[in-house]
């Protein structure tokens, strides 16, 4: 029997989720809820990370989650989607379509940093367009930095150079990544929303439709819990409806990510995880990092210790034990703006 929830696409094509929103936002933690509750659908993952570490597709491998089998996973670490789509996608959509039981939905997790124009567009290709749509965009939004301001323009530089010229070119980087993910959207999801108040969620919802021209629908989550129904079956086929989403990369195709800079620290084991985080979330502060997760050794722990920073804001849970795939290591990913000190950031950790 076909249910809904098994439904393939327009014309038998597979259906396809772009999950895309800033560094840190729940990107991962929305797909882990999302594959946790599937419905009994088979998924098929390709996650996309800036640094040279995959922590999100471990995390995702590492809940053992029958909708999502670690053959229909595919990480593609040390780059950005944005800018490697001809080498790097379509090999990992070619490989996932080839599996024994291909997935009936695939779910793709941009980088935080990633433009997802260009990935867009790489669903009108022929050969793409012929087997898979794209179901929907999803942006997932960090209430509490959008709250925080991390995202603002100067107002005043905005204002002065929209009277000079009409293009806007962000004095704050992280702005045009914002931005674009927003213009990209069908949905978005307003994350975190326990880290703000009634009144900062509104003026962020009223800020978001502001950005986005088109009619785009909104919801507010804690934890990335939306349900599956709402992500799920938009029936959006943006690759029919490109024009209609604008992006920096469209004026400026040869964008690279020279705004940030990423690097991994590998440490010795702590046997203090709260002292480690408390370490790790000066530093942030002091040196405006944008983020650092990794998995950590603790002494005498079998389980590796999960560690992520949002900004100074920092978890750290044990997720899985250290086993022969997973041997003993602490390797943190650190992103920030162009021009974060490595050399002092690196000091700071080993101090
Ligand atoms: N307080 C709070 N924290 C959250 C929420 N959702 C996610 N987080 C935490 O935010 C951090 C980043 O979440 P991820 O899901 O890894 O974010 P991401 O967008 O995948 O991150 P990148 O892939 O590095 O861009 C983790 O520590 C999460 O536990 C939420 O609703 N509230």
């Amino acid at each position: 029997m076909t249910t809904s929830a098994q439904k393939p696409g327009a014309a038998g094509k597979i259906p396809v989720t772009i999950v895309t929103g800033f560094l840190g936002a729940g990107k991962t933690t929305l797909i882990r809820h999302l594959i946790e509750h599937a419905g009994g659908r088979r998924l098929g993952l390709i996650v996309n990370e800036f640094g040279d570490v995959g922590v999100d597709g471990d995390i995702l491998r590492a809940c053992g989650v029958e909708s999502c089998t670690e053959e229909n996973i595919v990480e593609l670490a040390n780059g950005c989607l944005c800018c490697t789509v001809a080498d790097d996608f379509v090999p990992a959509i070619e490989g996932l379509l080839g599996n024994a039981n291909p997935p009936e939905h695939i779910v793709i997790e941009t980088s935080g940093l990633a433009l997802p124009k260009p990935l867009l567009k790489a669903f009108d290709w022929p050969p793409i367009r012929s087997r898979l749509t794209v179901d929907g965009v999803i942006a997932v939004v960090d209430a509490a930095a959008v709250a925080a301001g991390r995202f603002a323009d100067d107002p005043d530089a905005v204002l002065a150079q929209r009277a000079a010229d009409d293009a806007v070119d962000h004095d704050n980087p992280l702005e045009e990544v914002y931005e674009d993910q927003l213009l990209s959207a069908d949905l978005v999801v307003l994350n975190k929303s326990d880290l703000v108040s009634a009144g900062e969620r509104a003026d962020i919802a009223a800020a978001i439709t502001g950005i986005v021209p088109r009619a785009v629908k909104l919801v507010e989550a804690e934890e990335g819990r939306v349900a599956t129904a709402i992500l799920l079956g938009l029936g959006a086929a943006a690759e029919d409806d490109l024009a209609a989403r604008p992006s920096h990369h469209d004026a400026e195709p040869e964008h690279d990510h020279d705004d940030f800079d990423s690097f991994v620290v590998e440490i010795a084991a702590t046997d203090d995880p709260q002292a480690l985080v408390d370490k790790l979330s000066g530093i942030a502060a002091d040196h405006d990092v944008l983020r650092i997760k990794g998995f950590v050794e603790v002494t005498g722990k079998p389980m590796r210790l999960l560690v992520q920073g949002v900004g100074t804001r920092f978890r750290h849970q044990y997720d899985v034990p250290w086993s022969v795939d997973r041997p003993r290591q602490s390797r943190l990913v650190v992103i920030g703006e162009k021009g974060l000190d490595r050399a002092a950031i690196e000091a700071a950790i080993a101090a």
